[in-house]
């Protein structure tokens, strides 16, 4: 092995000023985290020069004078003047480049194996940063990377690791040390999670959420140091009633392994909480607060639609990785009431009609697995029922086109929801102005306060009398952010007027409505009825029945299929199982945009006598004798049955944080020639999607 690194280099200032290059023991070892840092590295027995510039660590092929061809030009990796703030887009060719955001985990030892091992948990560590000496020369950077030239799934991410050698010790210390300060001062190094609670659902899906974490998880849980907490759940419910009940202040994050059940029961149990920990009346609550921990999901379910809405495929290491990253975005979740109370919270589909009928027969016949909805499925398809039923809601205005990103126009409104969505993002400014101005109010709210009721306060406990002023708040708040809203949509150009939202996102029921906008009542017999908070894609409908939705633009997607032929049918289907479909384009489909929307039955008016158990609107009259009623459907919320009739759906914009960057857009591979760089600068920022449409 060639000796690299300590005498090569020479302490430079850099022509654009970004900082000075060090070469060498000590200047590796004086080095800040604004510098740029450059040494030679062995990587599989070759001599590889490495730098470490912001955000990027970048290493490429030493050339061998030997061998150089008299008529090829030298190419001179990373020159100086590349050393430039912003520069990272002028790489060389041939250089690898990897953004701190994605490394997993930075770990040095004496041999290749031993720096192949899991770093310590964190107590360890800090004992273990004070007493290791420098002896190591092995360096292995544990870091992630999106199969972006993947023919056939351009979503999938896979955990890589690099081992470089110096046999400078005290170099090698240094780059770790370096590593790992800019990982942590990296955008999303704050939001990596240490402390995880993890519920495993055993029974859902191919019941193997046990095996799947253990097998795929947990090893990644341990090369990041997440210390986790796993509790395997005994029954249905049992993961809100712990959300609901236990201390949860030593975690930083909720973890689920399940399907959409499971999510949907910790988001349940997450919102309930923060509405406990608020004083909120859980029936009528003023407003839908936000939960305080975010949420990680790892598919172990038979759908896993949440799951694959999020990241575009429902791969096990893909969702653990985006856990380990900490890269998280504000998640809608739907609220759904009766006409008398809130019900639950829905983070998928809310559908009557088919779906209702399917998830309500599937309950059936849970013990054939996976198969049960295809046999439900093809039950319910043909037997073609329609429902009568009345809809009433708010539309929103027609989205002009917005271009996802600088290198991608989308032609065709409504856009589609990916990594990087402006759409989400304006939602998401919303939502930071509204957090801001509502925690500025409670502060002048409890300061007006605190004078004239200093006495009673001292009676009362902190958590009865902040929910007092927080609702108070929440009312108070609701003229500003329309001005605000109003402002930043303008200057956004997206729509030229705002609409008054409540925190949380719905319409304020004593505003009025903004001019041009008016309810809309749609009747008839219908096939099926969703109401779409995301895509709803799965492995069986990669788009997903509604295409169009975002993650976190404060909306969802009503969709009504009238009851029309068995062959219109069919064609429905298969427009949402593959890539190239439609539904929008089938006349007896309608897609509205909404934030809003009430269902009634439009049968028999519903009694008190032919109405079944307290709390359930489902009439009991008129059930057949495969237990389904012939003349009402039932609501599947996230896959569980609701037999309430009379519901109102309302999305609740970004209510709660997921681990998820979005998925990125699909396409054919480019044209051989086209040269694509191996790693992407940043994953986040997709420049170098080779899927890009
Ligand atoms: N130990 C358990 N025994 C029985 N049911 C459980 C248990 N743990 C969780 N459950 C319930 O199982 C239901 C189904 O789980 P889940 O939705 O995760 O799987 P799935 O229905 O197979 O997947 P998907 O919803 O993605 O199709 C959930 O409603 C959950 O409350």
């Amino acid at each position: 092995m060639t000796q690299s690194g300590s005498t090569e280099f020479a302490k430079t200032a850099t022509a654009g000023g970004a900082g000075d290059v060090y070469g060498g023991a000590a200047g590796a070892a004086a080095c800040s985290s604004s510098d740029v840092l450059l040494n030679n590295f062995q990587l599989k027995k070759k001599s590889y020069r490495v730098l470490l510039h912001g955000q990027h660590l970048v290493w490429e092929r030493m050339q061998r004078q030997s061998v150089k061809r008299p008529n090829e030009a030298q190419k001179v990796p990373l020159p100086e003047q590349q050393l430039t703030a912003g520069a990272e887009s002028s790489y060389g060719a041939h250089s690898h480049i990897l953004h701190m955001d994605d490394i997993i985990s930075i770990c040095a030892g004496n041999s290749k194996h031993e720096s192949l091992q899991p770093p310590p948990s964190n107590r360890d560590q800090q004992q273990a940063d004070g007493d290791t000496k420098p002896t190591a020369q092995f360096l292995t950077i544990n870091y992630a990377e999106r199969l972006s030239k993947s023919k056939t799934d351009c979503n999938r991410w896979q955990l890589r690791r690099i081992t470089f050698y110096n046999a400078d010790a005290y170099i090698v210390r240094q780059w770790q040390l370096q590593l790992q300060a800019r990982v942590a001062s990296s955008p999303t190094g704050g939001q990596r999670v240490q402390r995880l609670l993890v519920f495993i659902n055993p029974f859902g899906g191919r019941k193997a959420g046990a095996q799947t974490y253990e097998r795929f998880v947990r090893p990644l849980f341990q090369l990041a140091g997440i210390d986790a907490t796993c509790i395997t759940t005994q029954r249905a419910n049992q993961i809100r009633d712990i959300l609901l009940t236990h201390d949860l202040s030593c975690y930083e994050a909720v973890c689920c392994v399940g399907g959409d059940g499971t999510v949907a029961e910790v988001i349940n149990g997450l919102v309930f909480r923060r509405m406990r920990e608020l004083g909120l009346d859980e029936q009528r609550p003023a407003y839908i607060p936000r939960p305080t921990l975010p949420v990680a999901v790892i598919p172990a379910g038979s759908t896993d639609t949440i799951v694959y809405s999020m990241h575009g495929t429902a791969d096990v290491r893909t969702a653990a990785i985006h856990v380990v990253l900490g890269q998280k975005r504000g998640l809608d979740v739907c609220s759904v009431s009766n006409n008398r109370t809130l019900l639950r919270f829905c983070a998928s589909v809310l559908s009557y009609g088919y779906l209702g009928d399917v998830a309500a027969e599937s309950e059936q016949y849970r013990w054939m697995g996976t198969k049960r909805y295809e046999y439900s499925g093809i039950k319910a398809f043909f037997s073609n029922r329609g429902y009568d039923a009345e809809l009433q809601l708010l539309e929103e205005p027609t989205e002009p086109e917005t271009p996802q990103s600088p290198a991608s126009v989308y032609t065709e409104p409504p856009s589609v929801c990916y990594a990087n969505c402006q759409r989400c993002s304006i939602a998401s400014s919303l939502q930071e102005q509204r957090s801001t101005l509502f925690a500025a109010n409670a502060d002048e709210s409890r300061d007006e306060l605190q004078p004239q009721q200093a006495e009673q306060q001292k009676k009362l406990a902190e958590q009865q009398a902040q929910p007092n002023d927080d609702a108070t708040v929440a009312v108070n708040c609701e003229s500003q952010l329309n001005e605000i809203e109003t402002a930043l949509y303008r200057s956004q150009l997206l729509r030229p007027t705002s609409l008054p939202l409540q925190p949380g996102g719905s319409y304020g029921s004593n505003m009025s409505l903004p001019s041009g906008l008016q309810w809309k009542t749609i009747r008839g017999n219908f096939f099926l009825i969703c109401g779409a908070n995301i895509t709803c894609a799965c492995a069986r409908s990669p788009n997903g029945i509604s295409r169009y939705s975002h993650l976190g633009d404060g909306c969802l997607d009503l969709i009504l299929v009238r009851k029309t032929s068995f062959l219109n049918n069919v064609r429905f289907l298969l427009n949402t199982a593959g890539r190239a479909g439609d539904i929008r384009n089938l006349p007896f489909v309608e897609v509205y945009r909404t934030r809003k929307f009430i269902f009634r039955t439009l049968t028999t008016p519903a009694t008190e006598e032919n109405l079944s158990l307290a709390g359930s609107r489902q009439p009991i009259a008129q059930n057949g004798s495969d237990g389904v009623s012939s003349e009402y459907s039932s609501w599947n919320c996230d896959g569980e049955v609701v037999t309430d009739l009379d519901i109102t759906m309302s999305s609740h914009c970004q209510l709660i944080d997921v681990f998820m960057r979005g998925p990125h857009s699909y396409s054919k591979p480019q044209k051989p020639g086209v040269s694509v760089p191996t790693t992407p600068v940043s994953s986040s920022d997709n420049i170098y999607c080779c899927c890009k449409d």
